[in-house]
């Protein structure tokens, strides 16, 4: 335990950073079957051992004393006791190459999450459920958002999100993922997982009838005893007021009304640039003012931007931004100076073609790779000057850029909650919106925020640029 971790420990909020996780379990499990080729090697070795030591037919006493009347057996029995059982004890006990193994697993063991990286993971499932409104019943069948995956939950995995639950106080989910827990448990290939983490059928049992017991009252312990003997894909009753769902998780579930098809067009006149590429250019909205271009970045571009390395990203937190509420974990994120790489100021340059704005000296470009759940809550980039007058000399985030790097097949959508907008990511597509008004306030119709990831490797890349540079070129939109 006292070993040093490395310096970035959390998997979870990343796919990227997961993706390493599962080479350490793949390396693990290398040595997991070597230890049991060792076993098998010794158990084979034992018991040819044991055959060539065979007393069957020596029960009685008379046996016996007729057996070491022999002296071929006698000596062979003084010489095993004296010579063979020290070695076999030495043989049992080790061997140089299970020790490697051993040793290596340990190494491992240590480098994977810490208690806060479950934690994490818990949280990651917890929103994909809650935000979604999904039936803790189909995720155990892999059915997530109306999209089926060839994975199953399994057992342990029902009761650690059983668990999660009960010690958040959401004892109705808590109940159902207990419920779930024990009927895959009763499946035949949850043989191992019952011998290691499950408690018995009757604890899990119990743990359902206190869960409900928690929201419910005894009188009525002989329903919560019917429920447990229920289809665990029967809805439990609520026994608490069901919460109304929020803005966010409406868009996230997509009730947003469609996106208005404003304007679809070959963007030819913003700046010199365009009259040579013509861009696709989607207009998404007016009030707040909200572009889509599709195409505008490359593959090659992208391969480049999100080869990084985990010594290069760094835990990106809400108290970097201005969400008000709770610290969670977003994401991991690599942020380039304005004297970054080459790449970038290609970037930044395209974004300045694209857009008609001075670039000059902006705020960094950051790329971004969420996890499993991942999700940035209600935010704004803007930080309103009036609020905080150190922003004076450059001016407030004046509009954002906001490259799509890769494709999210379900989840991870980009949502305005105010303006009803939501846009789902497409690899090489970019958005691009003003925080501000035309007189520099902010208009609070750009709050945003990202959904909870479902399925899929979100990257992106973002940039901000500030007000007081545009002072000669930003266009007047009304
Ligand atoms: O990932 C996204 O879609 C949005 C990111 C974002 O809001 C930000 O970086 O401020
Ligand atoms: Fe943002």
């Amino acid at each position: 335990e006292t070993q040093d971790k490395p310096k970035e420990v959390m998997y979870t909020i990343s796919i990227r950073a997961l993706s390493e996780l599962l080479e350490i379990e793949n390396s693990y499990m290398e040595h997991l079957k070597n230890y049991v080729s060792f076993l098998n090697q010794k158990v084979e070795s034992l018991r040819m051992f044991i055959n060539s030591v065979k007393h069957e037919n020596l029960l009685s006493k008379a046996d016996r004393l007729q057996y070491v009347s022999n002296p071929l057996n006698s000596l062979g029995l003084v010489r095993r006791a004296h010579e063979d059982w020290p070695k076999l004890m030495a043989y049992i006990r080790d061997s140089d190459t299970a020790k490697v193994d051993v040793e290596e697993m340990h190494t491992l063991v240590n480098r994977t999450p810490i208690a806060e990286d479950m934690q994490e993971a818990l949280l990651g499932m917890d929103r994909i459920e809650h935000f979604y409104g999904l039936k803790s019943s189909d995720m155990v069948k892999g059915l997530l958002a109306g999209h089926q995956l060839q994975t199953r939950m399994s057992a342990p995995d029902c009761l650690a999100l059983g668990d999660y639950m009960y010690n958040r106080s959401e004892f109705r989910r808590s109940a159902q993922w207990y419920r779930l827990a024990l009927s895959v448990f009763k499946e035949p290939q949850n043989s191992i997982a019952r011998q290691f983490y499950l408690p018995k059928q009757e604890e899990l049992r119990r743990k359902f009838v206190i869960s409900r017991l928690q929201e419910g009252s005894v009188d009525s312990l002989s329903q919560y005893l019917k429920e447990l003997s229920e289809d665990p894909g029967t809805p439990l009753a609520y026994l608490k007021p069901k919460e109304a769902i929020t803005a966010i998780e409406r868009g996230c579930r997509g009730k947003f009304p469609p996106n208005p098809q404003l304007v679809c067009r070959y963007n030819r006149t913003t700046t010199p640039f365009m009259r040579i590429a013509p861009l696709k250019e989607e207009e998404i909205s007016r009030n707040p003012l909200i572009w889509l271009y599709h195409d505008v970045i490359y593959d090659s571009e992208i391969a480049q931007l999100t080869n990084l390395t985990r010594d290069e990203m760094i835990q990106g937190t809400t108290d970097n931004y201005t969400t008000p509420d709770q610290l969670i974990r977003l994401f991991h994120v690599k942020i380039t100076e304005d004297d970054g790489g080459k790449l970038d100021k290609t970037l930044v340059n395209r974004m300045a073609d694209i857009s008609g704005l001075d670039v000059g000296n902006t705020t960094s470009l950051a790329r971004i790779n969420y996890g499993l759940g991942g999700y940035f809550p209600e935010h704004s980039d803007y930080k309103d000057i009036r609020l905080y007058p150190e922003l004076n000399e450059e001016g407030d985030r004046l509009m954002t850029f906001l490259f799509y790097m890769t494709d999210v097949p379900v989840g991870g959508a980009t949502i305005f909650p105010s303006a009803q907008l939501s846009i789902q990511p497409r690899k090489g597509s970019a958005l691009f919106w003003y925080n501000l008004h035309n007189n520099g306030e902010p208009n609070s119709l750009t709050r945003h925020a990202v959904c909870p990831m479902i399925l899929g490797n979100r990257w992106v890349s973002v940039k901000s640029m500030l007000n007081y540079e545009q002072m000669f070129r930003k266009p007047c939109y009304r």
